[in-house]
């Protein structure tokens, strides 16, 4: 099927209908020809109709959908939302966990000629407000009956909204009288539609004109409406594929929040382009359930967010505290192994004797208890991990690869792989962009910029955003700071989105220094460093916590605190009467102390601290969706305790 006219002179648009200009290259990956989303479905569908595609935990077992089902049930979809009154250029936003029907809904929009929206399920009603009106969105696609009373609280001002569908449960018999569906009615709806129906609505898709609108999570203020287009998709999704060698055979499990353009690459778009197996985790997943999942099905490729990495780290940690012995002495010798062989390894050197019995007895073992025995390529996007987790990691013979990018570029500008893989790199440029570090400093730092056919197509509606974000050359300016090194690898150093501007005019990234505070107190869960506009920096802390169902912090400190904190006299499990303790205190001043002694210039010394009493999480609002840091959430939600630091200061 020939895809529509793909010209325009265009580098961007914000409007729902627009059109932009391919940055097709004349030769290499960025020379391919541009396809549809369809068009890519279609030619996996041909290729494996049998091979399963989708898995769910259904009943007791796990429910399959072959490549033919899945289309099958697109286009059936699809149908139902012409039905709906689905119009072009219109979204269908759907709000849920991880399954099945969030892909099929999401595939039929898109072949529908609507946009596929993803809406975060911590999304307060208001937020989900503000997606479904900004999006214009004609039906929204909910999980269950509390995502449903998120929608309905606020339906009567969406005039746009025409049915809201829901996938999981059932459905009273009012609420089906005023257009709120359960799916199996859903799917039946266009069961009369002829099939030129739908056709000629493909026949109208463009490469170049938007498919998806992924939000951002708003952890730099409002959510944006950030527009991918096929192309953005469909190129990236092969290019990645490409790189990471993933094949038919892979398998991988879907639990990352689909709302997010990593999750969406990997899980809905990259299968689709490959013909790979996609399982469904638990909807507890991000809550601990995962590993159960992962023991079960041992993935072959897995994408973590780096909190997903430090909670099985804070987890196994937890375990090893507990080893004693003869086993705690050769779990020890084949950590120190496994980091000495790794990093040997990254330099071009052989790894140390005792590397095959280290593998015998501990690191295969391990792996299997993860259920990443399987697992080829693990890896990390999203947010910064520290270098702490990553080499705890490596001690065990897992590197995990780090994937650097945004939304705005459809997901990954840099992606390490094993032959490339330095530990604090985010590795080499995506084979057919480019990439510019804009005005470097003396040391190589500056803005990372990039451009090609993984850049967004401009911001829905907002221009002004827009032209900040692409600049005239059709540069994609990141807000991220960061060093190329000889080999082409990128370093990330710091974020302009939020560099702390302090009242003496000095720029404070504050990653660095957070990292450096928890890696030398082991026992803090979280800590932000506050300073902007202000005369000098101080410091929210958080002690580790139990976590209860919904993922809030308990009064509890975990386990893996206790073991620290009772080793400093603190004989307290609460985490109120934990922050009040002396002697953790005093511990924690000797943290910031050495955190202190590293600081590059007295203005970047933490001059006060306290702790919180609880954690940060997401349903706190402290954390976004992906688990990174919302740093104005945090200094609102917390702004008594900070004008304590600054009272009379200022
Ligand atoms: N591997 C990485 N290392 C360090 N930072 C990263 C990495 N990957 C992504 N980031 C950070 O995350 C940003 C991209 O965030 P993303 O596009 O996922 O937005 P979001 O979390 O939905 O919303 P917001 O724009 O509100 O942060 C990058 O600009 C960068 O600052």
């Amino acid at each position: 099927m020939a895809s529509g006219s793909t010209t325009s002179s265009k580098h961007w648009t914000v409007a729902a209908d627009g059109e932009v200009r391919l940055k097709q290259t004349l030769e290499g990956m960025g020379s391919t020809a541009p396809l549809t989303v369809f068009e890519v479905f279609k030619r996996t569908v041909d290729k494996y109709p049998k091979k399963d595609a989708l898995k769910v935990q259904r009943g007791g077992g796990w429910k399959t959908w072959t490549w033919h089902m899945y289309y099958a049930d697109v286009c059936a979809a699809a149908k139902s939302m012409i039905v709906l009154g689905l119009q072009p250029y219109h979204a269908v936003g759907i709000l849920g966990f991880n399954s099945p029907e969030w892909f099929i809904a999401d595939l039929a929009a898109i072949i529908a000629g609507g946009f596929a929206a993803g809406i975060y399920t911590t999304n307060s009603p208001e937020a989900c407000h503000y997606v479904a009106e900004h999006s214009r969105a004609n039906i929204i696609v909910v999980e269950d009956d509390r995502q449903l009373q998120k929608i309905l609280a606020v339906r009567d001002r969406l005039p746009n909204l025409k049915a809201i569908v829901q996938y999981t449960g059932t459905v009273s018999s009012d609420l089906k009288k005023k257009n709120v569906y359960e799916w199996a009615d859903f799917m039946q709806l266009g069961r009369d539609i002829p099939d030129f129906e739908v056709q000629w609505r493909i026949q109208a898709l463009k490469p170049n004109q938007c498919a998806t609108l992924i939000y951002t999570s708003g952890t730099t203020g409002n959510p944006k409406a950030v527009m991918i287009s096929h192309d953005n998709m469909t190129w990236t999704a092969q290019t990645c594929i490409n790189i990471l060698k993933v094949v038919p055979e892979d398998e991988l499990i879907s639990y990352l929040p689909l709302s997010h353009v990593a999750a969406q690459m990997i899980d809905i778009h990259a299968p689709l382009a490959t013909g790979l197996t996609v399982w469904f985790a638990q909807p507890d997943a991000l809550k601990g359930g995962l590993v159960n999942t992962l023991r079960e099905v041992r993935p072959t490729v897995f994408l973590g967010v780096p909190r997903v990495w430090e909670k099985m780290q804070e987890k196994m940690l937890a375990i090893g505290k507990q080893t004693t012995g003869l086993k705690k002495t050769i779990a020890t010798w084949a950590k120190s192994i496994g980091l000495e062989g790794n990093l040997s390894l990254q330099n071009g050197r052989d790894v140390p004797w005792g590397w095959s019995i280290a593998n015998g007895l501990v690191f295969s073992k391990i792996r299997e208890a993860l259920g990443l025995d399987r697992c080829r390529i693990q890896a990390t996007a999203a947010a910064p991990i520290t270098r702490e987790t990553l080499e705890y990691f490596l001690s065990l013979n897992i590197p995990v690869y780090e994937i650097y990018g945004m939304s705005e570029c459809s997901g990954p500008q840099t992606v390490s792989l094993p032959e490339t893989y330095r530990t604090g790199s985010c590795g080499p440029s995506v084979p057919g962009t480019e990439l510019r570090i804009m005005n470097p400093d003396k040391d190589g730092n500056g803005e990372i910029c990039f451009r090609g056919r993984h850049v967004f197509m401009g911001y829905l509606f907002d221009e002004a955003k827009t032209r900040e974000a692409i600049d005239d050359d059709g540069w994609l300016h990141s807000g991220d700071i960061g060093r190329v090194d000889s080999q082409g690898l990128l370093y990330i150093t710091g974020r302009l989105k939020e560099l702390l501007i302090t009242a003496g005019g000095e720029n404070v990234a504050p990653v660095p220094i957070e990292n450096t505070v928890k890696e030398n107190l082991p026992f803090i869960s979280n800590c932000i460093l506050i300073g902007d506009k202000r005369k000098f920096l101080t410091m929210l802390l958080t002690l580790r916590c139990e976590l209860d169902d919904e993922g809030a912090p308990t009064e509890r400190l975990s386990e893996l605190t206790l073991h620290d904190t009772r080793k400093l006299g603190c004989n307290s499990t609460l985490v109120a009467e934990a922050i009040l303790d002396p002697n953790i205190r005093a511990e924690i001043q000797r943290g910031i102390d050495r955190a202190n002694h590293k600081a590059v210039s007295a203005a970047q010394r933490i001059q006060k601290w306290e702790l919180i009493a609880g954690d940060f999480s997401i349903p706190g609002g402290e954390l976004g969706p992906t688990l990174k840091l919302k740093r104005p959430q945090v200094v609102s939600k917390y702004a008594e305790v900070i004008e304590r630091f600054y009272h009379g200061t200022e």
